[in-house]
C-alpha cells in the first residue's frame, strides 16, 4: 500500500555524468525535487539541459546516477532489478514525445496490454481502455491502428495508455512536442483533467511556458540544478 502522506517522488542530490572519449559532461549536479501525491509538476530547461535524464532517473531504467532515488517512500537503491521493474509497473507511467504504440494492436489493445500485465481481468481492463479513450474523445476509435490515428490522437491512446495503470507518477516527456500548437494544448488539457480526476501527480518536460503556466509548479532545470 502507498502512504497517502509520503511524497511520491524525492530526488535526493541526484547526479548523472556522461563519458564520451576525452569529454565528461556532468549534466545533473546535485538535483532535489519532490512531488507531493497529485501534484503536476512542469519541468523547464533549454535544450541539452538535462530534461529527459532527470526523467530517467525517476523512470528507473538506467542506472548510473549518483544520489537517491525514493518512488513512493520507496528508496530505489534498495530494490534490485525486479524490485524496480515492479515498482515502475505498478507506480509509473510514461508518456514520450513519440507516442511508442504498438503498431499492430489496436488503440484499445494498446490501452488493455499494460493492465493485463498488472494481472486486471479482460473485462476489467477493456471497460477501462474505453473509458479512458472516451475521455480523451475516441470513442469512435477504439479499434483504430497507430498508423490509421492523426498525431494528435496517437498522442492521445499514449496518454490513455500511461494511465491506465493509475500510476502514483506520470512522467512525461515533452508529451505534445510532435503536435501543433492547437493540437497540442488540447492534447494537454485533456491529459491533465484525466490526471486531476484519478490524483496522479505528473512530472511533465516541455519547453512551452504556456503550457508550463497550466500547471501547479514549475521547475527550472541550469547548469545541472533545479530552481
Ligand atoms: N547516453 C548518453 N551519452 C552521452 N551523453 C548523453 C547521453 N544522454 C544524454 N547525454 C547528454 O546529456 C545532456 C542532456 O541531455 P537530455 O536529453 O537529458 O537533455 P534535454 O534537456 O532533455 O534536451 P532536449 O530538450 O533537447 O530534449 C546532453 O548534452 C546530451 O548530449
Amino acid at each position: 500500500m502507498t502512504d497517502n502522506r509520503q511524497p511520491v517522488a524525492e530526488l535526493i542530490d541526484v547526479t548523472r555524468s556522461f563519458t564520451q572519449g576525452d569529454i565528461t559532461i556532468d549534466v545533473l549536479r546535485g538535483v532535489n525535487l519532490t512531488i507531493q501525491p497529485g501534484e503536476i509538476v512542469a519541468l523547464l530547461g533549454p535544450s541539452g539541459s538535462g530534461k529527459s535524464t532527470l526523467l530517467q532517473a525517476l523512470g528507473l531504467l538506467e542506472g548510473g546516477f549518483g544520489g537517491q532515488i525514493n518512488i513512493g517512500g520507496t528508496n530505489t537503491a534498495s530494490l534490485d532489478s525486479n524490485g524496480r521493474t515492479k515498482l515502475r509497473k505498478t507506480r509509473l507511467g510514461f508518456v514520450y514525445q513519440f507516442h511508442h504504440l504498438l503498431p499492430d494492436f489496436d488503440a484499445t489493445e494498446n490501452v488493455v496490454l499494460p493492465q493485463l500485465i498488472q494481472g486486471t481481468s479482460r473485462d476489467e481492463a477493456t471497460a477501462r481502455a474505453h473509458g479512458l479513450l472516451d475521455a480523451l474523445g475516441l470513442g469512435q476509435r477504439y479499434e483504430h491502428r497507430p498508423s490509421k490515428l492523426s498525431g494528435g490522437e496517437q498522442q492521445r491512446v499514449a496518454v490513455a495508455r500511461a494511465l491506465a495503470n493509475r500510476p502514483l507518477l506520470v512522467l512525461a516527456d515533452e508529451p505534445t512536442g510532435n503536435l501543433d500548437e492547437a493540437t497540442s494544448e488540447v492534447v494537454l488539457a485533456q491529459f491533465l483533467e484525466l490526471v486531476r480526476e484519478q490524483g496522479s501527480a505528473a512530472l511533465i518536460a516541455t519547453h512551452n511556458e504556456r503550457l508550463a503556466e497550466k500547471m501547479d509548479r514549475v521547475v527550472r532545470l541550469h547548469e545541472g540544478i533545479l530552481s
